[in-house]
């Protein structure tokens, strides 16, 4: 199994990271996590330039192109012969003695990639999954794919500690984003999914969705909605670069409308289906 450290390809067993990287001690960096079906990227160049902003947005500048970091993640794909998984890669801020300071100009990002097999969830986007509700305690810059998951990953505990798939994130009355998934609604067949502001990720996923509902004149509604609204709903979905479009039939203990995945999330199930074999070939 090869990987990526500092940019070179290396077998997986030597591949070390300094215990002063801040990523390590502080979690001072960004990361992504890339969908590859038959062995070809998913959304790969949105991803990229997403990773290069949120870098842009902690004040780290990557030492790479979005076409470098493409090829070199399309090397390592070839090179684990990966055929449908994902891609994750992370930048951080370098290694150097510990302190809030940045480090000097002359310390390098450190990046770190690898690849992992991950089947599509078919049983669960065919089925629906279960979720539970949790205060969203994260900070207020949940726009930036950072290595701050402490947040997501409490609440995503919590969530598979109830036999759910996901928890559904509130501040107050107002619903923001899944742990590791984007949250939509459909009522009256409106979707409604949270603006993509300091509150949420804006998931590449969401957004592939969102292009498709305007391509085939399906109403949206860009905005934040109770948890009111979320227990009226006649569909509620997920949509992540793992999860794809995953209907949620239960949101703490009950049922979302008939207990069973809705028309308009099948709808766009096959229609992502779609994008991806456009994309990535059958
Ligand atoms: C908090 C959060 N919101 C939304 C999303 C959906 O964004 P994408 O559509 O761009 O994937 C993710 C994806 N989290 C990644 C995807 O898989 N595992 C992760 O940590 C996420 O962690």
């Amino acid at each position: 199994e090869y990987v990526i450290v500092d940019g070179e390809i290396l077998d997986r067993t030597v591949a070390k990271v300094d215990i002063e990287d801040r990523g390590y001690q502080f979690g001072d960096g960004v990361y992504e996590v890339i969908r590859v079906y038959n062995g070809k990227m998913f959304t790969g160049k949105e991803h990229l330039n997403r990773l290069i902003e949120s870098a842009e947005k902690i004040r780290m500048e990557l030492p790479y192109s979005p076409e470098e970091l493409e090829s070199k993640m399309e090397e390592l794909i070839s090179k684990n012969e990966l055929d449908t998984g994902i891609v994750y890669m992370q930048f951080t801020r370098g290694t150097s003695p510990r302190n809030h300071v940045f480090p000097g100009g002359d310390v390098a990002p450190t990046f770190v990639a690898y690849t992992r097999k991950v089947a599509r969830p078919v049983e669960s986007m065919e089925k629906g999954v279960r979720s539970i509700l949790d205060e969203d305690i994260r900070w207020l810059r949940c726009d930036i794919k950072s290595l701050n998951l402490l947040g997501n990953l409490l609440s995503k505990q919590k969530a598979a500690e109830a036999g759910c798939f996901e928890a559904i994130l509130h501040r107050g009355e107002s619903v923001t984003e899944g742990s590791h998934s984007n949250i939509s609604i459909v009522k009256d067949g409106v979707i409604i999914t949270h603006q993509a502001d300091n509150l949420i990720l804006n998931g590449i996923t969401r957004q592939k969705v969102l292009e498709i509902c305007r391509n085939e004149n399906i109403s949206v509604d860009e905005r934040a909605f109770t948890l009111d609204e979320l227990s009226a709903a006649d569909e509620v979905f997920s949509s992540g670069t793992t999860v794809e479009v995953m209907p949620i039939v239960e949101v703490d203990g009950k049922p979302v409308g008939t207990g069973n995945p809705g028309p308009v999330t099948r709808n766009l199930q096959d229609l992502f289906k779609a994008e991806i074999e456009r994309q990535c070939g059958k």
